[in-house]
């Protein structure tokens, strides 16, 4: 398929991408006041446009974030978001042409990674985007619920301008710690919490403890209906939830799960190790309603990327990667405790790009992809030492949807 005639879109051009990328997922033109507040999270350089006979058929942007890794860093950080392509030109090798452009440039900018959230699953592995952290749906039946313990300190509501502000300073301080968070954007708490507190029934609560505010969580109530037609329960979404430690932690969750009548309380998007049941006196009110990929992730700069997080100890490993849209990251990279060299030796394992950015962050071990015969493996005992150098001290996860 030939390339299609690819380039980053100018101020002008913002809203039609906008209004493409709506239409590809069958949602109608964002209304002006809407697009106000949209049109901020365009940032000039970051959206691409494909173009058939002058016309806009396909896009993508991304907006600029971080990544924290293993050990601490942070890397900086695409969030690719807004892709579709025009219904009437889908299969024709549109997306392929925007990813070689948006790579190509974002590498080019000097992006380490960049990460986004797939509508499906087929669409950005050949791009070499590999699920790197996964989350859970948690729906929890409130009055079985019967928690265990009683809150340590006080959470109180806040509104939603003073809300925002703690809760962005909480989350700016807490994320960083656990590998896999992103940095959020302006224009993410514009939409997610400002508009949604003023609009759309979104609530803030923060904990203080001895130290002072530790930890906030955002929700949002659905009221029931109870009729002679039909019946729904009242339930309660929580949204955001951040915890300075454990104490904080548990004492967001008393505070959701003592709210009146809530029948059901869901959260999507929670890390597979938070010990939400531990807390409940009926651990079955918890039902783990889904375990989906979050991140997918690409590293766009693989030799900046693996220099950027800490290894455990072990013994080292060649790692030989294979990478189509972006050769200059392909080769042989010795991974040790101490640290990453490029290297001419002959690898130990084989893997494309994709799979070596869903071992990164530590999610999933060099063994268990092997078994999935996502690695080629040229040195049998190579799989265990490279299980030992990236094990991570804790399940990575992200946490921002976007
Ligand atoms: C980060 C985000 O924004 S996620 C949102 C993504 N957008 C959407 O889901 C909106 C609806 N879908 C679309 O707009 C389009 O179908 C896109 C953007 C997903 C794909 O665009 P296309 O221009 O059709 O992709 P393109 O033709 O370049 O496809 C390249 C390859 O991927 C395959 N492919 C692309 N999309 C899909 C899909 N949804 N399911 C299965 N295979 C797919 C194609 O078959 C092709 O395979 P081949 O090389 O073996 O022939």
């Amino acid at each position: 398929m030939t390339d299609h005639d690819v380039r980053v879109l100018d101020e002008s051009e913002f809203r039609a991408a906008h209004t493409l990328f709506r239409g590809a997922l069958h949602h109608p033109p964002a209304p002006d006041d809407t697009w106000k507040l949209v049109r901020e999270s365009y940032e000039p350089g970051r959206a691409f446009g494909a173009f058939v006979d002058g016309e806009l058929v396909g896009t993508a942007q991304s907006f600029p974030s971080r990544l924290a890794v293993p050990g601490g860093a942070v890397v900086t950080n695409a969030a690719v978001s807004r892709v579709g392509v025009r219904a009437d030109w889908t299969r024709r090798g549109v997306l392929s042409s925007v990813q070689r452009a948006q790579l190509r440039g974002l590498r080019s900018a000097g992006e380490v990674v960049a990460t986004l959230r797939a509508s499906e699953t087929a669409i950005y592995g050949r791009y070499g985007y590999g699920v790197a952290t996964r989350f859970r749906l948690l729906r929890i039946d409130r009055r079985q619920a019967a928690p265990r313990t009683r809150p340590a300190g006080r959470v109180r509501l806040v509104d939603g301008e003073s809300g925002e502000r703690i809760a962005r300073g909480l989350f700016e301080e807490l994320s960083p710690r656990r590998a896999g968070t992103i940095a959020r954007w302006p224009a993410w708490w514009a939409f997610n919490v400002r508009q949604a507190a003023a609009e759309d029934n979104l609530k803030l609560a923060v904990r203080s403890g001895a130290s002072g505010d530790d930890g906030y969580v955002a929700f949002k109530v659905t009221p029931g209906v109870h009729d002679a037609t039909d019946e729904k329960p009242t339930t309660l979404s929580v949204l955001d939830l951040w915890a300075r430690d454990a104490e904080a932690w548990a004492d967001l969750w008393l505070f959701v799960l003592g709210i009146d009548l809530v029948a059901e309380v869901t959260a999507f998007g929670r890390p597979v190790d938070e010990p939400v049941e531990w807390l409940l006196g009926d651990r079955r009110a918890c039902r783990v309603a889904d375990v989906a990929d979050e991140t997918w992730l690409r590293l766009l700069d693989v030799p900046a990327a693996l220099a950027a997080r800490t290894y455990a100890a072990g013994e080292p490993v060649v790692l030989g990667v294979r990478d189509t849209y972006l050769p200059e990251n392909a080769g042989s990279y010795r991974v040790a405790a101490d640290g990453v060299t490029r290297v001419d030796d002959a690898p130990e394992l084989v893997l494309d790009v994709d799979v070596l950015a869903s071992a990164y962050l530590g999610d999933v071990s060099f063994s268990t992809l092997a078994a999935a015969r996502r690695l080629d493996v040229v040195e049998a005992g190579a799989l265990a030492r490279a299980d030992a150098l990236f094990a991570a001290a804790e399940v990575p996860w992200c946490g921002t949807y976007f």
